[in-house]
């Protein structure tokens, strides 16, 4: 049972943030931090699914992993690091990374950092107006400026025969499960089912990987999902491709299901993660009583301002805005709208919406970053060859084998990578840069500040990367496209 505490307070605040998420805690925070007076209503746990089911267990159960495997291809530690993971102790870390699925700590940060909290399920109920359900009781809160839904997502499951009586895993039973199931069938090659795949094959699983398209990763470089796919299969794990899901089954309550592919081939497995994608926790947040339609995505803009609601005074910001689901991007959105409510409360008009201004979430579609932490781990920014060329650019594309580079060899025997930047060619700046290999994910921000800077490439030759590091391989990508 979560920790009760919560503030009396008053019932007026200036702004109202529906859902303690990265995203919600950081509008809060903004507004505060800003002068204005904040109440935060969470449902489940303060600090939302990254917190407890999504990011930090997922990377603390994948950290033995990387690091087992860079150990692996390190001349001396080949031998010592060939043992398995001690599984007791890398569900022990993922548990202690989730405080135990307790959330006091960030309660009472929230307390520090001056902001009212109310643990219930909130609900739109009219302009202005939110009505919090607290166990037997209401609570009716009024804002002055702004109420912010920041709700987040959930795992969405297709629609298949039998799949809901067979209990299949989501992304919170992937991230939360004490033990390992001796043979899992991963649904969907997205980011959550290469990593969740990665993370309990080297856990001892049995990994069937199913995805209905060509390929993994298809939002990225397709050499990504190339690369990622070849480290799954040398790990041990089937990966198939073309293959969907037609219908899953499970006889008896403790016994194994069985997956039934379009073909008719069956499998069976002890769990089923359906890692098919997300849907927005909009449905019972009363969005009908300020004329939005329920259970949709809210349609926001690049002040993370809801579109169609009379005043401008309701937000979404985060997951629930569909524009880039990875809590970074929620919590760079969420300084925007902070500032950006504290603007209009102040009574200034005439905000900075411009590309890049102060009040415009202009990341969102020109530099988002990602790493999916596999092995090989995936760091990618801005636009891939295939979104820029279909943006109109004229492009050039750059490519560069990261194995080549001699920091990258330093860093493992026999390191296999790959890194590309795609060149605007009108106004020779990066457009986006993509980069596969072990540890690259530490490499993506130096891409990001080229990315966000719009750095153009002749100043770019100026930015020497240090010898001997993986960050070599900016130079070969510079030296590759001046000839
Ligand atoms: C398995 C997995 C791994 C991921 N790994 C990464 C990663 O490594 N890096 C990354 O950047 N992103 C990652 N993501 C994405 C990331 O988790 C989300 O983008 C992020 O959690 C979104 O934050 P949010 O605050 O918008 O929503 P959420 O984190 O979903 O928070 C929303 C909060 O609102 C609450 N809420 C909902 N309805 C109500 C209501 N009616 N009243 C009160 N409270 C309510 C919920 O209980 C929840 O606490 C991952 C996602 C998954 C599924
Ligand atoms: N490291 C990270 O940054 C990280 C990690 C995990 C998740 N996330 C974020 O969380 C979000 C959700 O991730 P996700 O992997 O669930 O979604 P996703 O949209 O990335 O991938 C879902 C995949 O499932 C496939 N799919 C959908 N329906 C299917 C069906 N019926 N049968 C088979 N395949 C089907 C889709 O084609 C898609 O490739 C993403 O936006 C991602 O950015 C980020």
């Amino acid at each position: 049972m979560p920790g009760t505490t919560e503030t009396a307070g008053q019932d007026t605040y200036d702004v109202i943030v529906l859902g303690a998420g990265p995203t919600g805690e950081n509008v809060a925070d903004r507004a505060h931090a800003l002068g204005l007076s904040a109440v935060i209503v969470e449902s489940e746990l303060v600090g939302g699914e990254c917190s407890y089911w999504a990011c930090m267990p997922s990377k603390a159960l994948l950290r033995p992993v990387t690091a087992r495997a860079d150990a692996r291809r390190v001349p001396g530690l080949h031998q010592a690091a060939s043992a398995p993971l001690d599984t007791k102790a890398v569900l022990a870390h993922r548990d202690a990374f989730t405080s135990h699925w307790k959330d006091d700590g960030q309660v009472q940060w929230l307390d520090s950092a001056g902001i009212d909290f109310v643990r219930g399920k909130a609900r739109l109920d009219g302009p202005r107006r939110v009505v919090v359900a607290t166990g037997a009781d209401e609570r009716v809160l009024t804002a002055r400026h702004a109420v912010a839904v920041c709700t987040g997502s959930r795992a969405l499951l297709p629609d298949l025969p039998g799949l809901t009586a067979a209990r299949p895993w989501t992304s919170r039973e992937a991230t939360s499960a004490q033990s390992v199931p001796p043979r899992l069938v991963v649904v969907g090659g997205g980011v959550v089912g290469v990593e969740m795949a990665t993370a309990w094959r080297a856990l001892g699983s049995a990994v069937t990987l199913l995805v209905r398209g060509g390929g993994l990763l298809p939002k990225m470089e397709p050499f990504a999902g190339e690369l990622v796919a070849e480290a799954l299969t040398e790990a041990g794990a089937a990966v198939r491709t073309g293959v969907s899901v037609t219908a899953v089954r499970r006889e008896m309550p403790n016994g194994p299901a069985t997956v039934v592919l379009d073909g008719g081939e069956q499998i069976v497995a002890d769990e089923v993660l359906f890692a098919t994608g997300r849907a927005p926790r909009t449905d019972d947040v009363g969005l009908e009583t300020v004329g939005l339609e329920p259970g949709t995505w809210l349609e926001v803009d690049d002040t993370c301002r809801v579109r169609g609601v009379a005043d401008g005074w309701l937000y979404g910001v985060g997951d629930v805005n569909h524009r880039a689901l990875l809590t970074h991007q929620g919590k760079y959105q969420a300084r925007i709208a902070g500032a950006a409510i504290a603007a209009r409360a102040q009574g200034t008009t005439d905000l900075d919406t411009g590309r890049w201004g102060a009040h415009a979430a202009t990341a969102d579609t020109a530099a988002v970053p990602q790493v999916v932490f596999t092995d090989p781990e995936v760091a990618s920014v801005g636009l891939t060859a295939a979104e820029a060329e279909h943006a109109g650019h004229r492009t050039r594309v750059v490519d560069h084998d990261l194995g080549n580079v001699a920091g990258a060899g330093l860093y493992a025997d026999g390191y296999r990578g790959r890194a590309r930047m795609i060149v605007d060619q009108d106004r020779e700046v990066l457009l986006g840069v993509t980069f596969v290999g072990p540890a690259v994910g530490e490499l993506l921000h130096s891409a990001t500040v080229a990315v966000a800077g719009e750095v153009p490439l002749d100043r770019l030759w100026h930015a020497v990367p240090a010898y001997p590091t993986i960050s070599e391989v900016w130079l070969r990508l510079l030296e590759t496209y001046r000839g």
